[in-house]
This record gives C-alpha cells, sequence and structure tokens, in this order.
C-alpha cells in the first residue's frame, strides 16, 4: 500500500482516539500486573528470623508461669509451665521486628498466615500484634503498645491459619488499662514492634508445649482500594483534561465564527452604503448635491403623482456676470452655497432639483399657491441677505405655479417657466404667480 494511503487510513483517527486506546491498554495492564504481580511478601522462620525470644508472665506482677524457648531448623518451641498467680497466665514467643525504635509497617500486606501445631483442640493460640505509636505508647513499657490479637484454635498436627488484618480485635483488657478513649481504638498496623504467638485465655494450668514453624505476610505494592483510586484519578483527570481543551476549542470556534459573522455584517453594511451612495450620486447633481433630472424623474415616477404640488423656479440673477467677473470657480462656489443656504430653509419633503446651469426648482408637495408663493418670498430674502463669496450682491428670480387637477407636471413647469420669466422682465429680485 502506497505510504499516503497509508497516512490518510490513519488521519480518522483523533488524538481523543490515541489518549483513549492509551487508557485502556494502561487499565488492563495494571489490572493484570496488579493481580499477578505487585506482590509484597515476608516470611518469618527459624532459617531466615534470629531475633526470637520467650516471655512470660513473670515479667508481670505475680505472675509465677515460666516460659522456655527451643528452636529446631523447622519451627520454634514453646514449653510453658503455667500457674496460678497472674490474672491471665501467659508464656510467649516474641518475634522483634523492631530497628532500633522503629517498627515496621504491615499495613500495606493484607493478610498473615501461620504455620503451628498445638496439640491440645480445647486451648487456643493467642497470635498479638503489638503497634508503637507515641500518642499512647512510651519507650521501655511494652504494655502501652497496641495489642492487636485474634485467637486461633488449637490443633492436632500442623495447621495453617491465614487471617485478614480486618478479622483482629484490640484487646480489651489494654483498652482498660491504658483508659485508650475509643478514636485510639481502632486496629493499627503501621509500626509493629513485635509479634507474639502466646498461650490462649484461661488455659489449664499445666504443661504446654507450642510450636510456630512460620509467619507469612502477603500483600500487594499497590492493594485494591489504591489501584481503584489510581485508575479513578487517571480516568477521571484525563477526561477533566479532554473536557476542558474541547471546552476551550469549543469558545474558539465560537469566537472565530462571531469574529466572522461582525465582519460579514460589516462588508455587508459597506455593501449597502456602498450601492446606496452609487445610487444616490446617480440621481444627485455632484456641485451642489441637489437632485439632477435623473432624480427628478424618479422623484415624480415614485412620490409627486397625483399629490396636491407646487412648483418653485428659482434663477440667479446675471449669473454670467459674476462668472465673467470672478471667475467660474468662484461662480460654482455661489451655487454650492446657494443649495445649501435653499436646504437649510426647506423640510425634508421639499425637494431641490437642479435642472442645468443656473436654474433650480423646489417641489413642494401639500404646499398650495399662496403657501407656495410665502415660502419663495422668505427664500428670496433669505438668500438676498446672505453673504456671498467676493462680496458679491447676489439677487435671484422666482415663478411659482400651482398643479392644476389634471395638469401634467410638465405643464406645471412650463408655467412656472413663464411666471419666472416674467420676474425676470419686470426687473428680477422678485417672484411672479403663474397664471
Ligand atoms: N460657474 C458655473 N457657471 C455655469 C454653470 N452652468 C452654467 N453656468 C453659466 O451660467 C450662465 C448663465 O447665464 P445666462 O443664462 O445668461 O443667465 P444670467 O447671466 O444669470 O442672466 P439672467 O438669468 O437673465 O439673470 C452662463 O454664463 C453659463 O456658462 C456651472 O455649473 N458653473
Amino acid at each position: 500500500m502506497p505510504a499516503q494511503k497509508i497516512i490518510k487510513k490513519w488521519r480518522i483517527f483523533q488524538p481523543i482516539h490515541f489518549v483513549l486506546g492509551l487508557l485502556i491498554v494502561l487499565t488492563i495492564t495494571l489490572l493484570l500486573w496488579q493481580h499477578y504481580g505487585m506482590n509484597l511478601y515476608l516470611r518469618l522462620d527459624p532459617g531466615n528470623f534470629k531475633k526470637v525470644s520467650v516471655s512470660d508472665d513473670r515479667d508481670d506482677k505475680g505472675g509465677k508461669s515460666t516460659g522456655l524457648l527451643s528452636s529446631t531448623p523447622n519451627y520454634w518451641r514453646l514449653d510453658c509451665q503455667l500457674e496460678e498467680g497472674h490474672r491471665s497466665p501467659y508464656c510467649s514467643i516474641n518475634l522483634d521486628l523492631s530497628n532500633g525504635t522503629k517498627g515496621i509497617n504491615l499495613s500495606r500486606y493484607t493478610e498473615i498466615t501461620v504455620h503451628y501445631r498445638y496439640q491440645n483442640p480445647r486451648e487456643q493460640v493467642n497470635l498479638i500484634m503489638m503497634n508503637f505509636n507515641p500518642k499512647y505508647s512510651v519507650e521501655n513499657d511494652y504494655h502501652s503498645q497496641k495489642f492487636t490479637e485474634i485467637y486461633l484454635p488449637g490443633a492436632m498436627g500442623w495447621s495453617t491459619h491465614t487471617i485478614k488484618w480486618h478479622q483482629f480485635n484490640v484487646a480489651s483488657w489494654w483498652i482498660a488499662d491504658n483508659k485508650i478513649p475509643p478514636e485510639w481504638a481502632d486496629n493499627e498496623f503501621s509500626n509493629i514492634r513485635e509479634i507474639r504467638f502466646a498461650t490462649g485465655l484461661y488455659p489449664k494450668k499445666t504443661n504446654h508445649q507450642i510450636d510456630l514453624a512460620y509467619i507469612e505476610l502477603s500483600g500487594k505494592w499497590i492493594n485494591n482500594n489504591t489501584l481503584q483510586l489510581l485508575l479513578l484519578l487517571l480516568w477521571g483527570g484525563s477526561a477533566a483534561f479532554w473536557l476542558i481543551a474541547e471546552l476551550r476549542r469549543a469558545m474558539q470556534a465560537l469566537q472565530r465564527s462571531n469574529i466572522r459573522q461582525i465582519d460579514l455584517e460589516n462588508a455587508r453594511q459597506h455593501l449597502q452604503e456602498t450601492n446606496q451612495l452609487l445610487t444616490e450620486r446617480g440621481m444627485r447633481d455632484p456641485l451642489t448635491l441637489a437632485l439632477n433630472r435623473e432624480g427628478l424623474s424618479v422623484l415624480l415616477a415614485d412620490e409627486l403623482p397625483g399629490t396636491l404640488l407646487s412648483i418653485i423656479f428659482i434663477d440667479v440673477d446675471h449669473f454670467k456676470k459674476i462668472n465673467d467677473t470672478f471667475g467660474h470657480n468662484t461662480g460654482d462656489q455661489v451655487l454650492c452655497l446657494l443649495a445649501r443656504h435653499i436646504q437649510q430653509q426647506i423640510r425634508p419633503s421639499e425637494k431641490l432639483v437642479r435642472l442645468g446651469g443656473e436654474e433650480f426648482i423646489l417641489l413642494c408637495q401639500h404646499t398650495d399657491l399662496s403657501q407656495a408663493e410665502q415660502l419663495a418670498e422668505k427664500l428670496r430674502l433669505w438668500l438676498f441677505n446672505q453673504n456671498w463669496p467676493a462680496q458679491i450682491t447676489l439677487s435671484c428670480s422666482f415663478g411659482v405655479a400651482e398643479r392644476q387637477k389634471d395638469e401634467s407636471f410638465e405643464d406645471a413647469l412650463h408655467r412656472a417657466d413663464l411666471a419666472l420669466y416674467r420676474a425676470k422682465a419686470a426687473g428680477r429680485n422678485r417672484l411672479e404667480i403663474a397664471i
């Protein structure tokens, strides 16, 4: 298969697929490893452990029992002569796990196995774990160490018992003697200094022989609970990481899409404005920005047919003279200003149109002849009193007409033009009403 095809095939996998695969493999590996491996193991027997001693109740007040320890390659033997005297006569084999003042943390082990024989099935043996904790223990007082114990049956011949930590109990006499509060009365195996294998409770006051072959402790480097927590953290952490990454990616995509939308909206608005400007420019005279003839025809088609309409024809007096005297540029400035001054005085519904040269008309909707006449007169005075470039004294003549019923716009305009002509003829700077 060509390399490109292989790359294409793998592209359908995303990083999440690889991470998921890795997590699954890691989880299965850890579970299998924990189940079949990760073994924690400690064996104490006469072959490998020498810190063994014997104790009996003569150590305590009133005790008279005597214990004797002997050792063979295969087991330790306790010969114990129990006597009345101590409140609970005993002898015990003591396995010293301490290293100086430090014990061993056995809580990582999950179970303990003892192999022993005590051929009196009516008696019990007492397996005791002695934990040192400065909260309640003091040095050189072995009674102050926590006695966590279990009683095992005597047996005909060698027998083996495997016990879990939760099957042990803290000795009630120890709690009572040391006045231990409940919060310290739980099983504790974190600092075991000594394991004792002793005679049981209320034994016959006679000779007892107990053989202890070995004590084995087994567990896992990582116990079930820790492994479950570890896996939970691994999966939970990965899921949280993935979620945060996805959320960030989604937010960034949203942000990009918002920006794109704003850009699009801006472009659309710009286009709309440009279109409007282009359309308007086509309808307006570029010098004065008044509507041109194109604008007039749009206006006539869209707004003006049929409405009450008056036309004010406006023409600058002796404009040619202005051009000739002050130049064409000044003439242009005058035309510009004229349109601006008129726009200042009219309503939005009143439209100024430049017909050409210095000729303008003002279309006044919903305005009758007398209102138009008033407006024309106001404009005439207004324009006459403005300051013009080069101190020009400027005047305009006006012809006013109201469109009659059934009269065309052109005819009304013609009549306004005739009125204007009369105003010019009558001396300019005045207005005439169309007949
Ligand atoms: N500066 C300038 N002059 C223009 C423009 N269009 C037309 N004209 C000039 O306007 C003048 C109009 O002159 P006439 O038609 O004789 O009118 P008038 O001089 O105003 O005289 P009356 O209207 O009789 O008062 C001409 O000289 C044109 O060249 C323009 O856009 N700019």
